[in-house]
């Protein structure tokens, strides 16, 4: 094969696109579909049409390379482990479709499989289970049939595949897998499935495929990169196949991209907006290299001078170089000519992904006018001179914890192993529809509010009747957890369409955080003061923390990040302030985006999570010693960082821990952690009712590595993606199991030692 010249690869492309549907058509078939409302066929006509829409509108926008295959039903990474039937035995249903569904969420009686972050984004992929036997083949023709598809509208695409090093190392280990068992021990087994379907896409005439490789940008050891040179030199090998290209994103390949150059995959893709141009012993002679130049992570206009400057840079070392985006446009909404309500001045430097297209052909027409010469700026790290704000003046820190405990114990008298949840109540459809209603100006503020105190008596009277021990409001005025507050505080704008999959039909609108930081007003005292003036027992007051709002949003690039952090961390202190004012003893400041900020390369980790922790420190250090400050991180695997998680001083946090079967309470540090805990005690991304012998297992755990006073009981996240009728049951059932091990336990009251 390496003697068969590749049919050279157009000059742009973009490597994926987002699949949602403008108006968040996929979303509403497949909850549609799950309900029962309509068939799998009409699912997967919806599906087609979405695929052919956007083929139709790439092409439209004279996009050289459309890729194929980054569509998806729910998520890319579990469409990988069906395509090589890496499918546990437990879900394997009559019709693949329950296979799929009940793998993603769960079938009665079966909990789904792991959910968690792709890598630094507020994507959520499925974690693949691969033990010792799974038996790796090619089941199915996914990405032939797309091919076809496309094909039949007159288009010819790339197939996009995710690449089998990534797809091994984001896997974890099968449940009987044996100790020691790493999923990329199987990388020689794989191969060969991966080799059937290259051949397969050959026969079919494919020109140019796409392995998506994005975990070899971050710190790889000698024996995984070992294990990327034998995949691409045996791919690279196969009698009959595509060209290869194979894709790095979300930062710099670093050590990684000498080994791939080394191989004989004919394309590499390089993110130059996070990444840097690479070393200049790195020999490329031979290939093409797509340059992500256009960011597939923020929505800023490109700096057409910087790019080409690093086009032209690369084209002196390339055999080709094809203009591309930095990452998929997945993380990015549809089209920014749509948000009619933004400030003019603002949307002009605007760029969403229609706009992100237009911008790479351009660059490819740019390019091919462009002389040879000296780059101006040609490496793209380089930031544009970002301001200096005048650093924030330091707060004092709070009491020790054991003073603060003590103080918290005297005045809130909970029980032992108390039981509340982390916030958010059932988003209900009317409350939705009303909030859209009033948005579009057809409900009036006076009727949408008495909707919002209802839902909110509602929410009270649930818990009350449950039994839970500390109780919230149900943030029901709230249409996200970040996009509340940014609707409420200066620096931000927010959008109307602006939509991304967050994940399977979940999606969010990030907001656009664009000029300073200022909180106008209290934002959250008035609801959280109607709940409490419902109830004797005590209200947790809830704010979002500063580095999960700016991680969920789209943030400026002209000053650092933590100084962006830092500003947002004082707006939450003057609502933690006006809170404690109000009569809230217990204040919750989630931060589930803590971990997902962390930098891929381990040498930048250390530093942001210091400037990370301070940050939410500054947010909370405000509040007296006897109130409670909770914090709360899900699909966070805070057990990565623990010490950090201890390091933001908060007296409880909640923590993910039910889907990722425990392995927080297996981490040692654990037991060492001084303050109160509730690791999740059971999925609520899933619509399954726990057991009650299930939630006094979980409890049982935690209670092998963590004091009964120190254990609370919470469910793993919010309850706003679930029923009334869901949390009712299952509330009811985290009581009892809490009581039930409140009876084997000394019944004494929340203390310290
Ligand atoms: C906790 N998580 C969050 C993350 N990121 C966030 N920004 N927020 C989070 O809560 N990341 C990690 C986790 C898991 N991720 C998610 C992401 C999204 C959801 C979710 O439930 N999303 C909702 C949309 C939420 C929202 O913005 N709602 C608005 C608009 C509702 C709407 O669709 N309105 C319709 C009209 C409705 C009608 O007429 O019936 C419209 O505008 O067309 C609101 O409530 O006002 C989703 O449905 O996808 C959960 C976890
Ligand atoms: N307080 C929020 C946290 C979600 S991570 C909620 O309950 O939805
Ligand atoms: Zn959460």
């Amino acid at each position: 094969m390496t003697a068969v010249r590749p049919s050279p690869f157009p000059a742009s492309t973009v490597l994926g696109y987002p699949r949602i549907g403008p108006e968040r058509e996929l979303k509403h078939a497949l909850e549609s579909y799950w309900s029962g409302r309509i068939a799998y066929d009409e699912l997967e006509k919806v599906g087609a049409r979405l695929r052919e829409d956007t083929w139709r509108r790439l092409h439209a926008l004279g996009l050289g390379a459309l890729p194929s295959g980054t569509f998806s039903y729910y998520d890319q990474v579990l469409d990988t482990a069906v395509l090589f039937d890496a499918v546990p035995e437990r879900y394997r249903a009559p019709a693949p479709e329950d296979a799929y569904f009940a793998m993603a969420r769960g079938a009665a009686g079966i909990a789904p499989l792991r959910m968690t972050k792709w890598f630094d984004t507020n994507y959520h992929y499925i974690v693949p289970e691969i033990g010792p036997d799974t038996a790796f083949r090619l089941a199915g023709d996914a990405p032939l049939a797309e091919v076809r598809q496309a094909r039949a509208l007159g288009l010819d695409p790339r197939p996009v595949l995710l690449g089998p090093v990534t797809f091994l190392l984001l896997s974890e280990p099968a449940p009987d897998a044996p100790a020691g068992f790493a999923p990329l021990d199987r990388l020689p087994d794989l191969l060969p499935a991966y080799e059937r379907l290259l051949a397969a896409l050959a026969a079919e005439g494919v020109a140019w495929v796409q392995l998506d490789e994005p975990a070899l940008v971050a710190d790889r050891s000698a024996e995984e990169l070992a294990a990327v040179r034998t995949a691409y030199r045996r791919l690279g090998a196969a009698a009959a196949r595509p060209a290869l290209f194979v894709a790095t994103y979300f930062g710099d390949a670093g050590e990684a991209l000498p080994v791939l150059a080394g191989t004989p995959v004919e394309a590499i893709g390089l993110d130059l907006v996070r990444g840097s141009l690479p070393a200049p012993d790195v020999d490329l002679s031979g290939k093409t290299v797509v340059a992500g130049v256009v960011s597939g992570r923020d929505v800023w206009r490109t700096d057409h001078d910087r790019a080409l400057a690093a086009l032209v840079a690369l084209r002196e070392r390339a055999a080709q170089v094809v203009v591309g985006t930095s990452s998929s446009l997945l993380h990015v909404p549809y089209d920014v000519e749509r948000e009619t309500g933004l400030d003019p001045a603002l949307r002009e430097r605007l760029a969403f992904a229609e706009q992100k297209v237009a911008e790479v052909v351009e660059l490819a027409s740019l390019l091919a006018s462009a002389p040879d010469g000296a780059p101006r700026r040609a490496d793209s790290r380089a930031t544009s001179s970002p301001l200096s704000p005048e650093p924030a003046a330091p707060c004092p820190p709070r009491s020790p914890y054991a003073v603060r405990a003590a103080a918290q114990a005297k005045h809130l008298r909970l029980p032992a192993l108390p039981v509340t949840t982390i916030g958010s109540f059932p988003q209900t459809g009317e409350l939705r529809a009303a909030r859209a209603a009033l948005a579009a100006g057809c409900l009036d503020e006076t009727a949408y509010e008495a909707l919002v105190r209802n839902e909110v008596a509602r929410a009270v009277a649930v818990q009350e009747r449950l039994g839970l021990d500390v109780l919230v409001h149900g943030e029901p005025e709230r249409n996200d957890m970040v996009q509340y507050f940014a609707e409420h505080l200066d620096g931000f704008a927010v959008t109307r369409h602006g939509w991304v999959q967050s994940y399977g039909s979940r999606c969010t609108r990030p907001p656009i955080l664009h000029d300073d930081v200022r909180r106008p007003e209290p934002i959250t005292v008035r609801w959280a003061t109607y709940a409490r003036s419902l109830t004797d027992r005590p209200v947790k007051g809830m704010l979002t923390g500063p580095v999960t709002i700016v991680a969920w949003s789209f943030v400026r690039d002209d000053l650092p990040l933590r100084n962006v952090v830092s500003q947002v961390a004082d707006a939450v202190r003057d609502e933690v302030r006006d809170l404690e004012a109000a009569g809230l003893s217990i204040i919750q400041v989630d931060e589930p985006a803590l971990r997902e900020l962390l930098p891929l390369r381990r040498a930048e980790q250390d530093g942001y999570l210091a400037w990370a922790v301070d940050a939410y420190r500054r947010a909370t250090s405000g509040a007296s010693d006897r109130t409670q400050i909770h914090t709360h991180l899900c699909y966070s695997d805070a057990d990565e960082i623990i010490a950090a998680v201890d390091a933001l001083d908060a007296d409880v946090t909640s923590v993910e821990s039910a889907r990722s079967h425990a392995r927080l309470l297996r981490e040692p540090a654990v037991g060492g952690f001084e303050r109160g805990l509730g690791p999740g005690v059971y999925d609520i991304h899933s619509p399954r009712v726990p057991e009650v012998e299930e939630i006094e297992e979980s409890l049982r755990a935690a209670l092998k590595v963590l004091p009964a006073h120190r254990l609370w009981v919470n469910p793993d996240c919010g309850l706003k993606t679930r029923t009334y009728e869901e949390v009712e049951a299952a509330l009811a059932n985290v009581v009892t199991a809490a009581r039930n091990m409140r009876g084997d336990h000394e019944c004494r009251p929340l203390t310290v030692v």
